[in-house]
């Protein structure tokens, strides 16, 4: 192990990571004319989950296209007609970024034996989503009981079980947004996020494809405040430790090196900080641990596909292409088409996602595996068309990054308001801000903007001396199943299960 150095470099405020959230944050302080402070940051560059790659090949330039692994769309995006703007939207406009509306219209639907019409089946999901946000209203201003996403369904009539062309309907809807699957999905939360983001700002989808990479955005953001070689940021940094209390925050990192500050901000996401890889001093509290612990953080694969451009077999007038495979549910379900006009016209390039379950076989197989896999889904999907041999092919394995673990949160059924206090509370001198600690945008950019904006604006207030609370916590939970519930009409036995 490195060598303990005696004394740590001095700062006001730490901030924990430079994605969305942490350079949010520094901006706010930068705005409030707070000067003294350091980012941290595990990679080579600002970003975070906004994270681009080199792939394959543009026949006119012979370079490669630029692709976003991480974030891709701005989702919602308001200014217009009464309703706010979302701020990544803003920022996307100010700095210039590329994107191509998505127009979910335009989607092919297949099924295991080819191109096929299941329309009437979208329909009826539209009918028994829409059920579900009213009920998911009264639930939550008569403060029911939260339920999952699935039993929500049911009880409009929905039920997918034994059709796959439902099933699938069902994951677009729930699982390619959440990553979850409605039986693992609060019915309330769920709704709440969903509305907050397309109701509150729009139903309008933008898709980046700046050849620059959507990182542009919050690397041009940081030079509003940051100098060229700017000293207080640190990249290819990693933090193991974290010592808080009271008084101040002290960072070890990997290299030996420590920053001691008043105050800091962690942005880690939601996985770093479940798979212990920050070691905290003291030992965080149980009920930090718990809030920790309960929310889910789920992978989203994007698997890059380019095909010989001159060969490109599918309908390239259509942005979406929808497979319902006979037997497995989300099994190389949703592809979308590069090639299109409004995209990278020419460029041969499909591509396919999945999530959780199936990215977590993407990642542990090799790629050849998961190349066999794909064609043999899009064989099943054309047939009679000989599926050309990909001229590359790529994806990336988010559960293994030991600087995210993940892609993004999901709000669980059982997991309440008070418990997402706990996850976002302060334990001393040491703030939490990303997009998990969003109560309402939690999973999007938006949510890490707001929630860095946040951090920021409550830290400098209390470096400046004015007013500064500790964050809400709440150390004993309220049951859902009191006393008076357990008796015997109850079918409750009341049995001990004590030796
Ligand atoms: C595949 C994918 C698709 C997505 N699609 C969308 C989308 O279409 N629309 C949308 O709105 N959102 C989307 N998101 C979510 C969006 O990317 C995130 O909500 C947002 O970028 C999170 O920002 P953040 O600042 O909270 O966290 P991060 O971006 O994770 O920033 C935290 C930073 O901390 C650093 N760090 C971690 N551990 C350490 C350590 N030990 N030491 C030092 N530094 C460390 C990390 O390197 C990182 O830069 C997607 C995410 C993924 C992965």
């Amino acid at each position: 192990a490195p060598s303990k150095p005696t004394t740590c470099q001095k700062t006001k405020v730490l901030v924990l990571g430079a994605g969305i959230a942490g350079i949010t944050a520094a901006q706010q302080l930068a705005d409030n004319e707070i000067e003294d402070f350091i980012i941290v940051e595990y990679q080579d560059q600002i970003g975070g989950r906004l994270r681009s790659a080199q792939f394959g090949k543009n026949p006119k330039t012979g370079k490669p296209y630029t692709v976003e692994l991480g974030a891709n769309w701005v989702q919602g995006l308001g200014g217009e007609d009464g309703h706010p703007e979302n701020p990544i939207w803003t920022l996307v406009k100010k700095h210039k970024i590329k994107t191509a509306t998505s127009n979910f219209e335009q989607l092919s639907l297949f099924n295991g034996k080819g191109p096929a019409n299941y329309e009437n089946k979208i329909k009826e999901w539209e009918e028994a989503y829409e059920e579900v946000e009213y009920r998911a209203g009264e639930m939550w201003v008569n403060n029911e009981q939260d339920r999952t996403f699935g039993a929500a369904l049911r009880s409009v009539g929905w039920n997918a079980v034994n059709d796959m062309e439902k099933s699938t309907i069902e994951w677009l809807n729930m699982d390619w947004e959440y990553t979850f699957s409605p039986e693992e999905s609060s019915t309330e939360m769920t709704t709440i996020a969903y509305n907050a983001t397309f109701y509150q700002f729009s139903e309008e989808n933008e898709f980046v494809t700046d050849q620059r990479g959507f990182s542009t955005m919050m690397k041009e953001e940081a030079k509003t405040f940051l100098g060229p070689n700017d000293k207080r940021l640190k990249l290819n940094t990693v933090v193991t430790k974290l010592d808080y209390s009271d008084k101040e925050v002290t960072a070890h990192f990997s290299n030996g090196g420590c920053v001691t500050a008043e105050y800091a901000i962690c942005t880690f996401s939601l996985g770093v900080l479940q798979h212990n890889a920050v070691e905290f001093s003291p030992k965080l509290p149980q009920w930090k641990v718990d809030g920790i612990a309960g929310m889910q953080f789920g992978t989203y694969t994007k698997i890059f596909i380019q095909f010989p451009p001159e060969k490109a077999f599918w309908d390239k007038s259509q942005q979406f292409a929808l497979y319902a495979d006979d037997y497995e549910r989300g099994y190389y379900p949703i592809w979308q088409n590069l090639d299109h006009p409004d995209f990278h016209p020419g460029s041969g390039i499909f591509f396919v996602t999945v999530v959780n379950d199936q990215s977590h076989r993407a990642e542990q197989q090799s790629e050849e595996q998961t190349k066999a896999q794909a064609l043999g889904v899009l064989k099943k999907m054309y047939p009679g068309v000989t599926i050309p041999e990909p001229i590359a092919f790529m994806h990336p394995r988010w559960t293994q990054e030991k600087w995210t673990y993940g892609s993004f949160s999901n709000w669980p059924t059982g997991y309440s308001l008070d418990m997402h206090a706990n996850l976002r509370a302060n334990l001393g001198r040491l703030w939490f801000a990303g997009e998990a600690t969003n109560a309402q945008y939690f999973g999007y950019m938006h949510g890490a903007y707001e929630e860095g904006k946040e951090a920021g604006i409550r830290i400098a207030k209390c470096l400046k001396g004015r007013t500064c609370h500790d964050r809400k916590r709440y150390e004993k939970l309220d049951g859902t199943n009191p006393e008076r519930s357990q008796i015997r009409e109850n079918g409750w036995l009341a049995v001990n299960f004590e030796d």
